[in-house]
């Protein structure tokens, strides 16, 4: 799962500005000669990386850019001012598309009918684990629970690309005889009738109904799940993928101060001056100047989620996330409101802003897949600082403290990829007499372990302006730490 930043803006460069046509005149000289000065060039477009932005959103609230045009030669020699060049910021690691030239207002945009859509949206990505059931050859999604055996396909799977149509020939597990048997018991008629206890089996193992009723006679499970499909995924990406790529990439801005080129204003027309010949010497014409380029533009950056919130459901992680960015994630008085991550891009002062991702699933067990587990811890990996939410009662008899102990513990289990990364901990819904008895008792118990806690409410926004702040100055340490390379 990755996050897209994507905005279209429009970039027009200045038009170049008009030779001129005038005459030299001076005392004494009845008439002179040609004395009209050139236009001057039109202001470019360019793009810059910068590494104090890490959003595209201002862009989203600025949709067109004009440089300035040209002024128009004089008399006198005298030539046009050039018009001043365009620079946008933009974060580093945006990507450039070209989209498509610019027309007149009112013209049908260039991506009219493509799919791929503005904002921050979540594309699949093309690593890490995923579940898949592999039936003869035919590939099923899982859900996240599976391990059957250790069955491990990795190996395999790097070196079987082009040939998938041997995989019958490989030596068959175990599994084959139990899928062989439910075949077969689905052959025979008894799909309505109580699943064969092999079937059974199978579904206990995590194998979808589905799953098991697409056995087609004689089929077996040739690997097991918790397949990594890496190469597999990013084919089928390769394949989809000109859906979304409309124009051709016009460059990747990587590093700080990078600069780009994207529009070129137009060239100041030469002035009479330019035009006089030994059979003219009062040329009465001059060049005019020509056109910038405009042009659509389509920005994309990958977007690393700075803060992910988590917390056991219900503690009002969405509601935080709504209070704090433009996100309007669903809200619900019951668990599991939210079942994709939710981003939102928290603005603050001096135009700093941070990613926001509400990331839903934790319940205990998580690192062992239970739930949304892995799906889970995965979002999380992507994440630069922790914000653990606990509330009062989010859900029937937890306790706060106990809550935070369990998602360390969980954290801890998944892997050491959470070590050392920063956390903050607010206590959510001070507003209620429960979260507000709760206020002192925490923070003790936090104190002694060396761990500041923020008292916030969600709904009302009251504390939410320190704990930001204190988010951010841990992204600022891990930022810093990722330039240095330490990261
Ligand atoms: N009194 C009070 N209620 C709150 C506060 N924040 C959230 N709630 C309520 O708590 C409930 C759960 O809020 P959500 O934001 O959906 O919680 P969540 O953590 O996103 O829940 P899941 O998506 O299910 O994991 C809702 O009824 C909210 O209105 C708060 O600061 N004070
Ligand atoms: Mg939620």
């Amino acid at each position: 799962m990755r996050f897209i930043d994507r905005v279209r803006i429009q970039v027009c460069a200045g038009d170049g500005g008009n030779g001129a046509v005038a005459w030299r005149r001076e005392a004494h000289v009845p008439k002179g000669g040609p004395a009209g000065g050139d236009g001057g060039n039109g202001g470019d477009i360019w793009l810059v990386a910068d590494e104090g932005l890490s959003t595209l959103l201002d862009l989203k609230y600025r949709q067109h850019h004009r440089a300035q045009p040209g002024r128009a030669g004089a008399g006198a020699g005298k030539n046009g001012r050039g018009g001043e060049d365009w620079v946008i910021k933009v974060p580093v690691g945006t990507a450039v598309y070209f989209e498509g030239v610019a027309g007149d207002p009112g013209d049908p945009l260039p991506w009219q009918d493509d799919e791929a859509q503005s904002g921050i949206v979540v594309e699949d990505d093309d690593e890490g684990m995923e579940n898949v059931w592999i039936v003869d050859g035919q590939q099923f999604a899982g859900p996240p629970v599976v391990e059957l055996d250790g069955e491990d396909a990795d190996e395999d799977d790097e070196d079987d690309e082009d040939d998938e149509d041997d995989e019958e020939d490989e030596g068959e597990p175990d599994d084959a005889a139990l899928a062989l048997a439910i075949a077969a018991s689905l052959d025979a008629g008894e799909l309505g009738g109580p699943l064969p206890e092999s079937a059974q089996e199978l579904l206990d193992a995590g194998a979808t109904p589905a799953i098991i009723a697409a056995l087609p006679q004689g089929a077996s499970i040739t690997e097991g799940a918790q397949r990594r499909n890496m190469r597999d995924k990013r084919r089928a990406k390769r394949e989809v993928r000109p859906t979304y790529e409309r124009g051709d990439l016009i460059g990747d801005l990587q590093d700080h101060g990078d600069r780009l080129l994207v529009a070129r204003g137009g060239r100041g027309g030469r002035g009479n001056i330019h035009f006089r010949s030994s059979t003219n010497r009062t040329p009465d014409r001059a060049e005019p100047g020509t056109e910038g380029e405009a042009r659509w533009l389509r920005l994309e950056l990958k977007l690393l989620a700075d803060v992910g919130i988590v917390g056991y459901p219900n503690v009002g992680k969405s509601t935080l996330i709504s209070s704090i960015s433009r996100a309007r994630p669903e809200i619900g008085a019951y668990p599991f409101t939210t079942l994709t991550p939710q981003l939102g891009v928290v603005s603050l002062s001096d135009e700093r802003t941070m990613v926001v991702a509400d990331v839903p699933g934790l319940v205990d067990g998580a690192s062992e897949g239970r739930g949304l587990g892995h799906e889970f811890l995965r979002h999380l990996e992507r994440t630069r600082v922790l914000l653990h939410l606990l509330a009062p009662d989010p859900t029937e008899g937890r306790e706060p403290l106990v809550d935070l102990e369990a998602l360390e513990g969980e954290l801890r289990r998944y892997g050491s990829m959470f070590d050392g990364r920063p956390r903050v901990v607010a206590l959510n819904k001070i507003d209620t007499p429960e979260g507000e008895a709760m206020i002192r008792r925490t923070r003790r118990a936090l104190r002694k372990r060396n761990i500041p806690l923020f008292p916030i409410c969600a709904v009302t926004g009251e504390g939410t302006e320190a704990l930001l702040e204190a988010l951010w100055r841990r992204l600022v340490l891990v930022r810093e730490r990722e330039r240095s390379g330490l990261g």
